[in-house]
């Protein structure tokens, strides 16, 4: 089954995507049609990446009976709206990350996409990757022991991203980082639940976080130790340690290395004629085949990206937020 797919928002993420699943799966997918606020946008979009249809308006694509799922790349603060617009429409969803604003947006969508049978996932990309897949093998093989520690510092210097650094347009480390520090340490641990979370920071001027750490501790000495920036860069490897040994992954949130004790596993990244604009945007493609098979299994939830995973880290971000003094307009918004 080719799967069918539009595009809400035309900037650089959707930008990055559409190369690479277009350069991945030149069959298997078609990109029918992207939105933007404006027409002009949209058609710019369109030209450039050989779209037949572009839309002023995201309307107009939840209206498309060509279109089976739809990427949602526009801000954080979009993202509810956006996603639910397209669910009421009959559309599957693939949203960016973070999937919403906070716990109790994310959990209205999942029960919207429950309610009419419909896949959504939040692009937590980095979970789709060969390297995850095989940390995951070992772990469970139970090759470096009992998993006691995960670690993981993220950070880059995005003080020039505007929408990183404001409050109206969802901003701050958390919420652009953060999330992949906590679904790190989240995959490690899996379903356990955190029995105790310590958290510190520093915000900006405009009063969003500019950086975050948190101690997370688990039953049966388990502990993970994670923290982002916005304003520096950090070493941004994932470390796992087990009684028996470590497993370390450079570039833990779009990985193509993998060392373990019994030496280095290298997964190149398919490759594309045209340039990207962020680090390893190739791997942005295994998501969307993930979402695929599931489509075609009858699921509507990615194996490796649940909605209960989802939930989980909505609630860590606002834990998180809550301790640093971060609160953002949606959080007292009734629905
Ligand atoms: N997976 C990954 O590696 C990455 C994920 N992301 C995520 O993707 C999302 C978009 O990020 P990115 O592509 O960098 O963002 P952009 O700045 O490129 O903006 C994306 C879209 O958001 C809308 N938008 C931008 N500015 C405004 C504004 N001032 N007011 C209203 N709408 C606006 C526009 O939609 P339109 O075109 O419809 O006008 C724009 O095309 C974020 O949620 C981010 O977290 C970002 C980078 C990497
Ligand atoms: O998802 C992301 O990953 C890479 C970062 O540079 C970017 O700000 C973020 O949105």
């Amino acid at each position: 089954m080719v799967l069918r797919w539009g595009v809400a928002g035309a900037g650089r993420i959707s930008h990055d995507f559409v190369i690479a699943v277009q350069s991945a799966y030149p069959k298997d997918h078609k990109f029918v049609a992207v939105a933007a606020r404006s027409e002009d946008g949209a058609t710019t979009f369109a030209k450039d990446h050989g779209i037949p249809k572009a839309y002023g308006g995201y309307e107009k694509l939840a209206m498309d009976p060509d279109v089976d799922i739809v990427y949602v790349g526009n801000l954080n603060t979009q993202h509810f709206s956006t996603c639910k617009m397209m669910l009421e429409q009959g559309k599957h969803v693939l949203c960016e990350k973070p999937f919403t604003m906070n716990e109790k947006q994310t959990r209205k969508l999942i029960e919207l996409a429950k309610s009419r049978k419909l896949f959504i996932m939040e692009a937590v990309w980095s979970r789709c990757f060969p390297v995850y897949h095989e940390a995951k093998r070992i772990m469970d093989s139970g090759e470096i022991g009992d998993v006691l520690f995960a670690a993981v510092h993220f950070g880059h210097a995005l003080q020039h991203v505007e929408r990183l650094t404001s409050v109206q347009m969802g901003g701050g480390a958390i919420l652009d980082l953060g999330v992949y520090m906590l679904q790190f340490q989240q995959y490690v641990f899996r379903n356990l639940k955190p029995l105790h979370v310590a958290v510190n920071g520093h915000l900006n001027r405009a009063g969003t976080d500019e950086s975050c750490g948190a101690v997370i501790t688990y039953p049966d000495g388990k502990m993970a130790v994670v923290s982002t920036s916005a304003r520096v860069a950090l070493p941004n490897e994932g470390v796992i340690v087990g009684t028996k040994g470590t497993l370390k992954i450079p570039d833990f949130w779009c990985p193509t290395r993998l060392i373990t004790p019994n030496g280095v596993k290298e997964y190149p990244l398919p490759r594309s004629e045209k340039p990207y604009l962020h680090h390893n945007s190739a791997g942005l493609c295994y998501q969307a085949e993930e979402a695929r098979k599931s489509i075609l299994s009858g699921q509507i939830e990615c194996p490796h990206m649940t909605h209960a995973e989802t939930i989980e880290l909505a609630r860590l971000m606002d834990l998180l937020r809550k301790e640093m003094g971060v609160t953002f307009p949606e959080d007292s918004q009734e629905f």
